[in-house]
């Protein structure tokens, strides 16, 4: 065997089959390495191998890897809402949580640009992503959710005052990162129809959206908003969530509903789309949330709402892929 053939051999045995064209020039082994499909963890450890055996064979100095990985669609679920305020950060989260659980490998991308909650809402405010070859790599938060966020990237408390088009890049920045192994991406939106949701719509095609709107009637007329703009996008309404409907008392245990109740499934039903679920206005899971524990990862009652609603997406997501 010659020296380039056992450095073919080693490569091929290293990277299980993925190395290919692997050269020795001028004591420069240099090689392209498919890394579709593996994890950040996972693709580390190859690249390392590789470059660590190759460089401590006879006559070779240098090891020069090109990644490659083939570009898989991952499916965006865009969560959404007419108007701030009404829950959508919290039920983002808590539908991750919910398909990590199941064991699915999820993502977040926070693109609510200039209102970044998910480092808090996933406990990982003091994580940083790191950037390679140009690309983020998301950061790893609770439950083995990837994410990426603007608040990992600006520091606490900065404002950031962007026009439309920095924000649009730095969403690109943001979807656009090196996703490795994750199924489904779920995107928290910033509320409202402006420029990022645009730049979301139009550059990055969400397979579907998720609307979340509080039971009263001005949080509804904003979200008939929100529906049309994706609508009129050929983006499809996987469906309508209440959120912040009846709420315990937890001294008396008396119902009350501060925002109505039943509006949602109400609107859902004129507007012809699906109604996914209601979650319940209560102190924990604004405690939970606010903890950096989601509900959907606790064992209380707090959990279960979040976990049928989840379900309904991923089904809704399997059968799409699978039409
Ligand atoms: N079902 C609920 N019960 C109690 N508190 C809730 C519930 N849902 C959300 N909250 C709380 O309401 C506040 C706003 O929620 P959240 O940040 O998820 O809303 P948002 O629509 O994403 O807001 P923004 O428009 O600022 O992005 C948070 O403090 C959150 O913990």
């Amino acid at each position: 065997m010659t020296q380039s053939e056992m450095i073919a051999a080693t490569a091929a045995r290293l990277s299980q089959g993925r190395a290919a064209a692997v050269r020795l020039t001028d004591s420069t082994v240099s090689l392209v390495c498919d890394v579709s499909g593996l994890d950040e963890t996972a693709r580390a450890d190859m690249i390392g191998r590789l470059k660590a055996e190759l460089g401590a064979m006879d006559g070779v100095d240098e090891v020069r890897i090109a990644e490659t990985s083939e570009r898989r669609e991952l499916p965006i679920v865009a969560v959404a809402s007419g108007k701030g305020g009404v829950g959508k950060s919290t039920l983002a989260t808590n539908i991750a949580v919910a398909l990590a659980l199941a064991g699915r490998k999820v993502g977040i991308v926070d693109a609510d640009i200039y209102g970044p909650s998910q480092p808090t809402l996933l406990g990982c405010d003091e994580t940083r992503p790191e950037a390679r070859d140009k690309k983020l790599v998301p950061v790893e938060c609770r439950h083995g959710i990837g994410l990426l966020s603007m608040g990992q990237l600006v520091k606490p408390g900065q404002a950031i005052a962007w026009r439309g088009p920095m924000a649009g890049n730095a969403l690109t920045q943001l979807v656009d990162a090196h996703w490795g192994a994750t199924e489904l991406l779920i995107a928290d939106m910033p509320p409202g129809t402006g420029d990022v949701q645009l730049s979301m719509i139009q550059r990055h095609k969400p397979v579907g959206a998720v609307i979340v709107s509080t039971p009263q009637d001005l949080a509804l007329i904003d979200a008939r908003r929100a529906i049309a703009l994706f609508e009129q996008a050929g983006v499809p309404i996987i469906g309508l969530v209440e959120n912040m409907a009846g709420y315990a008392c937890p001294h008396c245990g008396e119902i009350s509903d501060p925002f109505g109740s039943g509006g949602v499934e109400r609107a859902a039903q004129e507007i012809g789309v699906a109604f996914l679920g209601r979650i319940p206005l209560s102190l924990g899971v604004r405690e939970a949330s606010d903890g950096g524990e989601p509900p959907a990862g606790s064992e209380n009652d707090l959990a279960q709402p979040f976990r049928d609603i989840a379900g309904r997406v991923a089904r809704w997501v399997d059968e799409r892929r699978t039409a």
